[in-house]
């Protein structure tokens, strides 16, 4: 269950609000930096947070570090290369799990999030450090534009599997009625290698009736290191919408 609300300028304080549409419209991708600036403003002061990857959390952590330029005082755990860079970019201060085994909150983009919040993560193939990271924390927020919702998920499914074992999770796909590609590098021959040393499997399930069910099917494959399958762990998802506004659906408890 979850409850919507919905808001342009008065939803959010003045910093996000102030412009968002314009300078939003004049990037080209509104409602990623729409979402992405808006979650920002839910990071405390003395909060130790977890920050995600890809394109839409990229503007979570540029607006972060906005804010400590203002005085914010904050930690973050990484959950990528790629979000290690732009923290640092961003003059955010790092730590680590070991140091901080418990978040305040975790700010992170998804590829699909349906009616019951349940979301498909990993198209930057980071997923299984985002999955710790999102259990690790007290607020799980996810940031999306509106192409990303969905009533029900219809996504590929992005596998995290050892090398050693990416025959016998195909063979573990198809048996359980999807189709396995290994995902491929763009810029290099070959498979994609994760942050971890693994490779990608992206299972494609057409639309899925029983989110929860896969996500346990998937897990007892031998050699899947983690799927992008993320259920009971999203407490917030702000969704930005094309106008600059920010939808935000909130868990019932
Ligand atoms: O799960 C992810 C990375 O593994 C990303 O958060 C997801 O792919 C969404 O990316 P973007 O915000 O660039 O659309």
């Amino acid at each position: 269950m979850w409850y919507c609300s919905q808001g342009t300028g008065e939803d959010y304080p003045h910093e996000v609000s102030d412009n968002m549409q314009e300078r939003n419209a004049a990037s080209g991708n509104t409602g990623k930096q729409a979402a992405g600036e808006a979650a920002a403003w839910m990071v405390d002061d003395g909060s130790v947070i977890g920050l995600g990857t890809g394109s839409t959390t990229a503007y979570a952590i540029k607006a972060i570090g906005r804010r400590i330029d203002e005085g914010l005082d904050v930690l973050a755990v990484v959950t990528s290369y790629q979000s290690e860079m732009l923290a640092i970019e961003a003059g955010i201060p790092l730590t680590t799990l070991a140091e901080h085994p418990e978040l305040d909150i975790a700010i992170d983009g998804a590829d699909q999030v349906d009616a019951d919040l349940n979301v498909i993560k990993g198209g930057g193939a980071a997923h299984t450090r985002e999955k710790v990271v999102a259990f690790s924390s007290e607020q799980f927020v996810v940031v999306v534009d509106d192409s990303k919702m969905k009533e029900k998920l219809d996504h590929f499914v992005p596998i995290e599997v050892l090398p050693y074992a990416k025959d016998l999770v195909m063979r573990c796909v198809r048996e359980l009625g999807g189709e396995p590609q290994l995902r491929l590098a763009s810029r290099k021959d070959g498979p994609v290698i994760t942050d971890n040393g693994n490779f990608v499997i992206d299972a494609s399930f057409g639309v899925i009736e029983n989110v929860e069910a896969l996500a346990i099917s998937l897990s007892m494959c031998p050699g899947v290191v983690e799927h992008g399958i993320f259920t009971d762990v999203t407490d917030m998802v702000l969704i930005g919408n094309t106008d600059g506004s920010v939808t935000r659906l909130d868990t019932l408890i």
